[in-house]
């Protein structure tokens, strides 16, 4: 989902909520060099896939989100005392077709799964559906990234509903350990340190992978485009090259 949230300051005569940009972004340039952790985070319909992020980024829990387009999040962040340009892929619903392990999955996630170095993996603990859309959906990276160490971590969110638990702890940990992952149970509404222990351990790994790989992308499948000409440059040598050739067939003549 995307954050909805009530801004009191330009919108007080509104009564609705409205869609905000909750974290700005920086320029891409301001990146870290080798340092940028993208990680993209899926999961099930509803099971807190924006209220996991938000909280790590903002640490607030706001509650009220419009249906997920697939926001992408830009932060700096300190992981162990070094400076880290973290990106985070928020990602709309996956569902298994009805009656069987086949996902339905968007192009865009497609796309999100090919781009990500980190794969948060999130179900819900009060909806044992929720999963088991995590085995299917880890087979759906794995055919994307068939080789390699894919850092991935699975999270159980929304553990201040335990009255309404149906999938226990020890079936996340399974899960997460046949996965090759670590596993985490976090409540996005009522606790931080819960999911910021998650997003770090996510960031850790991926920086790790990174790092072994000489600061060079893991996978050589997404080094840095070279910069193309800028397109006011373009114009102004265009305009040079006219302005000089008018001059030259005004002295010839
Ligand atoms: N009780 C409780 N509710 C939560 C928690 N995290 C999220 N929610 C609620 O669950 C609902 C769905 O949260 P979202 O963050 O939008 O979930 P999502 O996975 O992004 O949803 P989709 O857009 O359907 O993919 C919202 O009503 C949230 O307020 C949690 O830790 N505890």
């Amino acid at each position: 989902m995307r954050l909805l949230v009530n801004n009191q300051n330009t919108m007080s005569s509104y009564s609705s909520n409205f869609l905000l940009v909750p974290i700005p972004e920086y320029p891409v340039l301001d990146c870290v060099p080798n340092k940028n952790v993208k990680i993209v985070v899926l999961g099930a319909s509803s099971v807190g896939k924006t209220a996991l992020i938000v909280r790590f980024l903002t640490k607030r829990f706001i509650g009220d989100y419009e249906a997920n387009t697939g926001a992408l999040y830009s932060r700096k962040i300190n992981i162990d005392g070094e400076q880290v340009s973290l990106q985070v892929q928020d990602t709309p619903c996956v569902s298994l077709q009805e009656d069987t392990e086949v996902l339905s999955c968007q192009e865009q996630i497609n796309r999100a799964i090919y781009w990500a170095d980190g794969y948060v993996f999130v179900y819900s603990i009060t909806d044992h559906s929720s999963y088991r859309t995590i085995k299917p959906l880890y087979q759906h990276v794995r055919k994307i990234h068939p080789s390699g160490n894919i850092p991935i971590i699975l999270v159980g969110n929304k553990t201040d509903l335990l009255r309404a638990r149906q999938v226990a702890t020890n079936e996340g940990a399974r899960l997460a350990n046949e996965l090759g992952g670590a596993h985490f149970e976090a409540s996005a509404r009522e606790n931080y340190d819960g999911v910021s222990d998650a997003f770090h351990h996510m960031c850790l790994e991926v920086s790790r992978v990174i790092g072994s790989s000489n600061g060079e992308k893991r996978r050589g499948l997404h080094l840095v485009r070279p910069k193309s000409p800028n397109m006011q440059d373009l114009k102004r040598r265009f305009r040079q090259v006219l302005s000089s050739k008018a001059k030259s067939s005004n002295t010839s003549l």
